[in-house]
């Protein structure tokens, strides 16, 4: 598994050569690939020659154009982000350049750290995850509408009838945005409402009604019960549509600020834990195998002794994107804390879990991080591999993961463990 090579390379435009010599490491530190240019024309140029990811402008650009005429000309030929770094600078001044197509602004000194997330969001908003939504309605001729116009525009859609149901579906399921009908036989939305929220794993799911109420205050109610939107059923596709992608949007988002450790952007601890404990109820419920890995870098205390807790965080932030790049999207990788990660492999059986985490142990290794002086630094990491037994709780998977990786580090490192 290789680190990052399928990625276009970023251009960088500007005439300050220690500064370039800066950008350009900080990049390479994390597999990235900047190439420096002192002159638009051979940026312009570069341009149409390959694609690139984005493209980094420098307040000290080029002597060659202004940039008033130079950047309309970038935006032209290039789509992705077009960032422009500089000092802190007036309101107005940051209008006019996002007039001529800047897209984002990143204040100087740089920071990779920075850089790399924003990059990192593009790519992943390149492959977007189809939203997730519950429809709760009783009446299959409003569900049928609302799910085919729903599933039309790329989103995952599943439906019931019964409202009593969905608690369990929830917690199946994870929709990002419940949309909920007003009168059912079992109950009304808002009593379901009120109840969902009750529930603090369920709490920040948005819930939007979709009823035919036009009454006022039944919407109020309905909305004071836990319900972030009132939609009264007008058979419009577009309203519906801009809604709960609007809604799912921002639930994302933050859920993102939630449940993710900020210098990996991989699910923190407790979400970990908390995804983990979905999976193995779904696993024994389906019947279908649960594995779980613990990853360990190598020696890491040496990396903070010897160049400094700035690399060491970096080695991490790393390793984190690596794995994010295995697996996109799914939210299945997680901090588990300081240099350990860890990975749930939902039906996956121990032997190709195993195997997946052995490719990222060879692509890991073959990974060569920048040290502060410039030397390149090949590092391990040592992992163990469980799978769930019968009546398994997530607590003893965790540690039987554990302890191959423990029996992984005593064989010498560099290496997966798995327990049997
Ligand atoms: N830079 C950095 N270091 C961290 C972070 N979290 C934990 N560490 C360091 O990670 C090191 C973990 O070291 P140890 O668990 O003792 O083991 P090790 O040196 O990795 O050796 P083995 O695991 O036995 O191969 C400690 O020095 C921690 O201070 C972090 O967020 N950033």
């Amino acid at each position: 598994m290789s680190f990052d090579v399928s990625v276009a390379p970023i251009y960088l435009l500007c005439r300050n050569a220690a500064y370039v010599e800066t950008i350009v490491g900080q990049l390479s530190m994390y597999g990235l690939r900047a190439t420096a240019f002192a002159r638009a024309a051979a940026l312009l140029a570069a341009i149409h020659g390959e694609a690139p990811l984005v493209v980094l402008v420098d307040e000290a650009a080029c002597d060659d154009m202004a940039l008033p005429q130079l950047l309309p000309m970038i935006a032209r030929l290039h789509e992705g982000p077009l960032v422009y770094l500089s000092l802190p600078m007036a309101a107005q001044e940051q209008i006019e350049l996002a007039r001529a197509g800047v897209t984002d602004f990143l204040p100087k000194p740089f920071d990779g750290h920075r850089l790399i997330d924003q990059i990192d969001r593009m790519l992943e908003a390149r492959s977007p995850q189809p939203a997730r939504v519950l429809i709760v309605d009783d009446s299959e001729t409003l569900a049928h509408w609302a799910s085919n116009v729903l599933t039309m525009a790329g989103m995952r859609v599943r439906s019931v009838k019964n409202p009593l149901k969905v608690p369990q579906l929830i917690a199946l399921e994870k929709p990002e945005l419940i949309l909920l009908d007003m009168y059912m036989p079992e109950c009304t939305g808002d009593e379901l409402a009120r109840v969902l929220r009750q529930n603090p794993a369920f709490d920040g799911i948005p819930i939007v009604f979709l009823s035919s109420e036009t009454q006022r205050g039944r919407q109020l109610t309905a909305r004071r019960m836990g319900g972030d939107d009132f939609l009264v059923k007008n058979n419009d596709p577009d309203e519906l549509i801009d809604i709960v992608a609007m809604m799912v949007d921002r639930y994302r988002r933050l859920r993102e600020l939630m449940s993710r450790d900020s210098l990996t952007r991989l699910l923190n601890h407790t979400h970990l834990i908390e995804r983990l404990l979905q999976e193995v109820a779904r696993a024994h419920e389906t019947i279908h195998p649960l594995s779980f890995a613990m990853i360990d870098i190598d020696h890491f205390k040496s990396v903070n002794d010897r160049y400094g807790h700035a690399v060491g965080d970096r080695v991490i932030k790393s390793l984190a994107r690596q794995l994010r790049q295995a697996f996109p999207g799914a939210d299945l990788v997680g901090r588990y804390g300081g240099e350990e990660f860890s990975i749930i492999f939902p039906n996956t059986s121990l032997l190709r879990a195993a195997q997946q985490v052995d490719e990222l142990r060879l692509g890991f290794g073959e990974f060569r991080h920048l040290c502060s002086n410039g030397e390149p630094l090949a590092l391990s990491f040592s992992a163990g591999v469980a799978q769930l037994g019968n009546g398994m709780q997530a607590e003893q998977l965790i540690e039987t993961a554990d302890a191959a990786l423990y029996q992984a580090k005593a064989a010498g490192r560099n290496q997966v463990g798995l327990a049997r």
